[in-house]
């Protein structure tokens, strides 16, 4: 039976080559590093970013209490569903560097895309302000009159595409950022590789920045890289999953995806009033008269709407829109965010995150969620 729960599938043993270990400790116990580290971690796609991420982490938490982690790869999220770019702080080992597990993110915004592609700028945007949140909330900042409690490392994780507009994001990224570390991974096939050296930074400024060139952890006789290929798409639908599973109690018994699309199909919705709430298309331009329609038996963003410059608003959790009533001008949305955390809402973002197709064929029900061009009543 099929199961949702990201700890089923199935993955390899972690292998930590001496070098990935020696590169965490160069960051952890860099004497010269105070204050902590930024470390950021690029490469090839599937070349190990993300696990060696996580191994830093641990290895970062020996020496700090807390680390704070900006994950930039929307496609494939560590803490929160996909279409995320997201700051978490972490005060606990992941005991298993194979799992991703959800987290409640310090500061997330809501990009409703796997990939940067369809809106660099804004996407670039988002990770800055995470980035000055970070500075901002966990950096003691010269001249700066808040005083700042204490001081965490950050890892920030990135993308794994790496040529073409995806190189000019990386380079904007790591311009913005300026981390004191940087960790390149490359594999045996040259031509995937980024450029050799620091490559974002001018000639004069190549000096100032530790920069560690580490492989893929796993090759073969030949010493080509191995690498696993994920199923991306189906770590997305089981994050998404795994994210709608908190709208029940976890002592409730629902270990397969049937039993998840069931009781979501009779799961209690939120009533929101329409007149209490701005939508807003993410990456495309939707007709006035067609807005209620888009929006039925989506996965939208729920977020607070934000009065700064720049007009980034906070996401704060996913909804599916469950079902409009037109006259009584309510929106019925599942979502496990609590409720006194839900009145805060004033804006929902819909991008292209959609209801895993396994959620929507529930035997028993007809197409949950949908019904042919109209909007339930009652
Ligand atoms: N050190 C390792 N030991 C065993 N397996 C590994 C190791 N590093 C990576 N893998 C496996 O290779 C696959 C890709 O790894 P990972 O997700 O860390 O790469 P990535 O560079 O973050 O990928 P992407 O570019 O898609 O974001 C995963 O299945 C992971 O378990």
């Amino acid at each position: 039976m099929a199961a949702f729960s990201e700890a089923e599938a199935p993955s390899p043993d972690i292998y930590i080559p001496e070098e990935w270990s020696e590169a965490a400790e160069t960051i952890a116990y860099d004497s010269v590093t105070s204050p902590p580290p930024v470390a950021l971690v690029c490469g090839a796609k599937n070349s190990g970013k993300t696990t060696f991420s996580r191994h830093l982490l641990n290895i970062l938490l020996q020496r700090y209490q807390k680390v704070a982690y900006l994950d930039t790869d929307v496609g494939q999220t560590e803490f929160t569903p996909p279409g995320f770019l997201s700051l978490t702080v972490i005060d606990q080992l992941t005991p298993d560097l194979t799992i991703p597990c959800l987290k409640t993110p310090e500061r997330c915004y809501f990009f409703g895309d796997i990939s940067s592609k369809r809106d660099p700028t804004a996407y670039l945007n988002y990770i800055f302000a995470l980035y000055d949140y970070y500075r901002r909330e966990y950096c003691m900042l010269k001249g700066s009159k808040k005083p700042v409690k204490t001081e965490f490392p950050l890892v920030v994780n990135t993308p794994g595409w790496v040529k073409g507009i995806g190189y000019d994001i990386l380079v904007d990224v790591l311009k913005y950022i300026a981390p004191t570390h940087v960790v390149k991974i490359n594999i045996s096939a040259e031509g995937k590789n980024l450029p050799a050296g620091a490559f974002w930074l001018d000639e004069d400024h190549k000096e100032s920045v530790n920069l560690i060139e580490i492989s893929s952890a796993r090759q073969d006789s030949f010493r080509r890289s191995v690498l696993v290929q994920k199923d991306a798409r189906l770590l997305r639908d089981l994050r998404i999953m795994a994210y709608f599973r908190q709208c029940f109690p976890s002592n409730l018994n629902i270990t397969t995806i049937k039993e998840l699309a069931h009781a979501l199909t009779s799961h209690p919705p939120y009533e929101i009033p329409i007149s209490s709430i701005k939508i807003k298309h993410l990456h495309c331009q939707v007709p006035s008269t067609e807005i209620l329609y888009s929006l039925n038996a989506t996965i939208v963003g729920l977020a607070v709407s934000s009065e700064d410059s720049e007009n980034l608003s906070p996401c704060i959790g996913l909804g599916i829109v469950r079902g409009i009533d037109t006259f009584k001008r309510l929106l019925y949305v599942l979502t496990p965010v609590p409720q006194s955390t839900l009145e805060k809402v004033d804006l929902l973002l819909q991008g292209f995150v959609q209801i895993p197709t396994c959620l929507l064929q529930v035997q028993g029900c007809v197409s949950p969620y949908m019904s042919t061009n109209v909007l339930p009543t009652s």
